[in-house]
């Protein structure tokens, strides 16, 4: 039985990717029935008619489940952050890898707008969150198409979301990503304020050099709900590359023997460092005393 991708949905209409190919699908009757709604991104098994739709007999597991958007799934977050315009927000930038971590998905970290940097500025932020931080860096302009083949290549074959702060250039990158796609959200709805980021139905887009990416953007709701203040130094994997601290259920604060705290400014920024010790008070602050 062919096995394909949810790519879109109206109503009881799913569009389901088999084999490159969009079949248009309905659930069996029983399906219909369940409580679970059939997400964007969900693998499903198909049975093609000759009239060439399909019908869905069964939802596979999802490997994950993004909220918002409503996405099954994904499997990478590509975070877009900029230097300039708007200018760097690194607190914003550790807060987003805090929950793409917690979410268990793969982090992707895209510097965009690489026409308003120094080539030292690239380099620059390319050692810090590539090499003392510890994840993949892409650098890119959505404007002038440079380091867009790379991104492509990155996305390819994934189930991806973009993430980051608003103006980092999500929209315009998805642009650059898939030249063809139009959004089927006009200007009008999101003059009223019911745009892209509040539809309902996700819509994940085709990629040309294959995968796809959600038409809005994820980890938009930034409340640490649900992180134990013990589990947020695991969320911070050039944490992980330190150490053993002396305790096992070390806070890397004022703990004796915290190998942590002394790699701040060598193999830990410090700035990751103050990042961490903010999302933890507040995480703490959080708790129903
Ligand atoms: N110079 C330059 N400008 C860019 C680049 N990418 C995006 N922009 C501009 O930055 C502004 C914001 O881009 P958007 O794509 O709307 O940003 P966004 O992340 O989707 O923003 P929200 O929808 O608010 O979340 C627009 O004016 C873009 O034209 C780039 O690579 N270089
Ligand atoms: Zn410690």
């Amino acid at each position: 039985m062919p096995v394909g991708q949810v790519i879109r949905s109206h109503s009881h209409i799913h569009y389901v990717l088999v084999d490159g190919r969009e079949v248009e699908c309905r659930p069996r009757g029983k399906l219909r029935l369940e409580e679970r709604r059939i997400l964007a991104g969900d693998r499903v098994e198909v049975t093609l008619a000759p009239d060439g739709e399909g019908r869905i007999d069964r939802v596979l597991p999802r490997a994950s489940e993004l909220r918002r958007p409503p996405v099954a799934n994904v499997d990478l977050c590509a975070v877009v952050f900029t230097l300039h315009e708007p200018e760097a927000d690194y607190r914003f930038l550790d807060r987003v890898l805090v929950h793409v971590e917690h979410a268990g998905i793969e982090a992707l970290l895209v510097l965009n707008k690489t026409d308003l940097c120094t080539p030292q500025e690239v380099e620059g932020f390319r050692r810090l969150y590539g090499e003392t931080v510890g994840y993949p860096v892409v650098p890119v302009s959505a404007l002038t198409g440079e380091g867009i083949p790379d991104l492509a290549a990155r996305l390819a074959g994934r189930t991806s979301v973009l993430a980051g702060q608003s103006g980092a250039g999500k929209s315009l990158l998805t642009r650059a990503l898939a030249p063809g796609y139009q959004a089927r959200v006009g200007t009008l709805a999101r003059k009223l304020g019911r745009g892209r980021h509040t539809t309902r139905h996700v819509e994940l887009i085709r990629l040309p050099a294959g995968g796809l990416v959600a038409d809005a953007p994820g980890f938009t709701y930034l409340e640490f709900e649900g992180v134990e203040a013990r589990a947020l130094g695991h969320l911070f994997p050039d944490f992980h590359r330190v150490g053993p601290c002396r305790f096992d259920d070390c806070l890397h604060r004022a703990e004796p023997g915290c190998a942590v705290k002394a790699a701040v400014g060598e193999r830990i920024a410090r700035h990751r460092y103050e990042h961490y010790l903010a999302f933890l008070a507040e995480i703490e602050a959080q708790k129903p005393w």
